[in-house]
């Protein structure tokens, strides 16, 4: 795995989690020293910098099946050029880049190597990220089932069309941080109610994750479980009214938009 910040470490970090079956050791790297030093001691993991070490990208490849770029988008393609000569032939290269199509990842690599992209989102970290997978013009159903084997060892993972992966990245991609902007302006709202700290976090925070954990227990779907709680002539009725009048439909088209088109530009950065 070529970077582990936030999403790298966060897939990591599933994979490495108890019950977890996958060879080990991973090799992995990381630009500074400092990142590659917080796996000292690991035993499950050989980590290297690409800073003190300029062969560094190209030694954790080697001799690797599966192959996993993580790094910015814009760094995608030099990274791609960097590891190119070090690939096994018959690898797997899986990019979980936004924005970055496979064409010009599979022009920077070896024939023969197959290259699928990855959506996947943070909840990776605890085992329950989803990611949609798209295979490149060089990768076969085997290459695609082995890239979903991995991702489904973190979470849930649903292949789609490569013209789909920008509206992944839209839903579930950056989905996580769409529901803790919820969580940050809720707890806000509550403060501003007289609550403390302390108790604006339990009633906001403990009441989205408790009612995430229900949605995902429950066959009920949304609709349904907000029903539950919305009384006719009820206290809530009155606050889903306000927010639904303040568009909270076209709200989510237009947002959802603004970030496809970014993943547009990122292509072409
Ligand atoms: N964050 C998210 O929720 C999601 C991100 N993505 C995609 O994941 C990718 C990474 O994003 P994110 O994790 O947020 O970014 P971060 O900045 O958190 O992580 C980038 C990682 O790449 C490392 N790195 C940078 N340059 C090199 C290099 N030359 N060689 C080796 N490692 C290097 C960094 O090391 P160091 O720490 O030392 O700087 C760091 O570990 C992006 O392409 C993004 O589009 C996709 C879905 C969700
Ligand atoms: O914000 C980003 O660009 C990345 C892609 C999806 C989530 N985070």
């Amino acid at each position: 795995m070529i970077g582990v910040g936030s999403m790298g470490g966060a897939i990591l970090a599933g994979l490495r989690a108890p019950g977890v079956q996958i060879e080990t050791p991973i090799a992995i790297t990381t630009r500074s020293a400092e990142s590659a030093a917080a796996f000292d001691g690991a035993d499950d993991v050989v980590a290297r910098s690409s800073e003190t070490d300029a062969d560094a990208n190209r030694e954790a490849v080697r001799g690797a099946g599966l192959v996993i770029l993580a790094v910015k988008p814009w760094m995608i393609l030099d990274v791609a050029r960097e590891i190119s000569d070090a690939l096994e032939p018959g690898a797997i290269v899986v990019s979980v880049a936004a924005g970055v199509p496979t064409a010009p990842i599979e022009a920077a690599l070896p024939a023969g190597v197959a290259v699928v992209r990855a959506m996947p989102n943070t909840p990776s970290l605890i085992g329950r990220g989803v990611t949609g997978i798209a295979p490149g013009a060089t990768a076969d159903a085997a290459a695609v089932d082995t890239v979903r084997r991995l991702f489904e060892t973190v979470g849930t993972a649903l292949v789609v069309r490569e013209d789909q992966i920008d509206a992944v990245a839209a839903v579930s991609g950056s989905g996580p941080a769409y529901l803790f902007l919820f969580a940050e302006e809720m707890t806000a709202a509550a403060r501003r109610l007289g609550f403390d700290d302390a108790q604006a976090e339990v009633l906001a925070q403990g009441t989205i994750a408790g009612s995430a954990e229900l949605m995902a227990r429950d066959d009920d779907d949304p609709a349904e479980l907000r029903r539950r709680v919305t009384s006719p002539k009820g206290t809530t009725e009155q606050a889903i009214l306000v927010l639904q009048a303040a568009g909270w439909a076209d709200l989510f088209d237009r947002a959802l938009a603004a970030n496809i088109r970014r993943s547009e530009e990122l292509a072409g950065e």
